[in-house]
This record gives C-alpha cells, structure tokens and sequence, in this order.
C-alpha cells in the first residue's frame, strides 16, 4: 500500500519539527521537503509593495515537485533506497511518503493524491514571533511578514477552504510531543482501516 501524508500549514507552525519525529519512526517512510522547490532567486517576481514574492505558488517549481512524487509512486522502494532510508524486509508492503511545506494543498496536480492532509496553525503574534526567530536562507527584509507573508497565508487558506479541500487542524501551541504522539496514533489508525 502507498500511503502520502501532507504537513502542511502556516510558516513556523512546527511542520519541518514534526515531520522530523515522524520520520524517525515510520517503517518505510520517505519524505519530500517543498523548500527544496523554491526557485532561485532570481526568478523571483518582486510586487507592486516591492517585496520579492516568495510565498506564492509561482515562487516554487511545483512540477519538479510533482516529478519527485511521481518518482516515489512508481517505485517506492527504489526511491527508498536511492534516498538513504532502510526498507524493512518484515513489514508488510506498506509504503508512507511525508510531503511537508507551506503550500502543500493549492496545487491542483497534487491535491488529490494524499491519504491525509494535516494543517498546523498557530495564532498571529506567536507566528510572527517564532519567525523573527529564524533564519532563512534569505533574510526576511524589514516588514514582509504583514506585509507579504502573513496576507499570502491568509489568501491561500481562504483558496483551500472554497475549494473545499479537506484538512485535519492541528493546534501548533502543543507541544511538540503531544503534536507526534497525536499524529502518529492517527495515522496509524487511518493505515488499520486501510488494511
Ligand atoms: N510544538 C511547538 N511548540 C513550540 N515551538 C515549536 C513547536 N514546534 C516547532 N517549534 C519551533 O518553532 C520554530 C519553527 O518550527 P519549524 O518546525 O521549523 O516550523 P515550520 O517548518 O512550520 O516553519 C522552530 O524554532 C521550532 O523549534
Ligand atoms: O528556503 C528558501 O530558500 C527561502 C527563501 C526565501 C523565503 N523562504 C521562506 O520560507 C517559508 C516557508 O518555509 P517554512 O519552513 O517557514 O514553512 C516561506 O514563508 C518563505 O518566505 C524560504
Ligand atoms: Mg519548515
């Protein structure tokens, strides 16, 4: 069985921390990292507010996203191997791909492919503070979190939920380990009523 899990949400809503404890103890379990997709920098289209637009669709190369995925689809097991990860002999043939990033569920081609789709979200002010915290390849200019980065989530939250696609909310103010525990006892149980 091939099983695709999104974690998706909003930036610094603990997406890349949880999927890293799901990996550790996941059978057979590949991941693909969106911010593997963005493109370089100087393909990025800079707005009419003057901020270089890189929480947008058309910042990231979805199709070699989409490639990736599509690799793991035809062979989860080579993909496993050719990535490092141990296929275990025992277990039954289940195969979990991870997809993780910001703008997992606004992308036609892949939407429809994942088992489960996880959302994690945190309130304005705690979003904003944990992003100051970071730092990114390139800099946050001063003011692109109101002013491109927190509209552009909102945009495209408002987008999925018209579309009706479905999501499981998570509540990124728990801990991390009640946030593992929570999503891996879930996805066990949704592999259970699959097999
Ligand atoms: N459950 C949590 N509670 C508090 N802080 C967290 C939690 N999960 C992650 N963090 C912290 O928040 C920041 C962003 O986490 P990260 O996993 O990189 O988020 P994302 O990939 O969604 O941007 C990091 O400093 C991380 O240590
Ligand atoms: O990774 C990069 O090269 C990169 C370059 C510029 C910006 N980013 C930021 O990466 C954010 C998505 O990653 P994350 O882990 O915060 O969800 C997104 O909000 C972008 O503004 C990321
Ligand atoms: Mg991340």
């Amino acid at each position: 069985m091939k099983y695709i899990v999104g974690i998706g949400g909003m930036t610094n809503g603990g997406k890349t921390t949880l999927t890293n404890n799901l990996l550790k103890v996941l059978p057979n379990c590949c991941v693909i990292h969106q911010d593997d997709f963005f493109k370089p920098q100087d393909q990025i289209a800079v707005g009419e507010d003057g901020f270089k637009q890189w929480d947008v669709l058309e910042s990231l190369d979805m199709e070699a996203m989409l490639s990736t995925v599509q690799a793991w689809m035809s062979s989860p097991r080579k993909f496993a191997r050719a990535h490092g990860v141990s296929v275990r002999l025992d277990a039954s043939d289940t195969h979990i791909l991870i997809l993780e990033g910001f703008l997992l569920y606004s992308y036609k081609p892949l939407v429809d492919l994942y088992s489960r789709r996880y959302f994690l979200t945190v309130p304005y002010e705690e979003c904003k503070w944990r992003r100051s915290k970071r730092s990114y390849a390139v800099p946050d200019p001063p003011g692109l979190f109101d002013g491109h980065v927190w509209p552009m989530y909102q945009k495209y939250k408002r987008e999925m939920e018209a579309n009706g696609v479905e999501v499981v909310y998570l509540d990124g103010m728990k801990s991390r380990e009640e946030l593992f525990h929570q999503v891996l006892e879930d996805i066990q149980n949704s592999l259970l009523n699959r097999s």
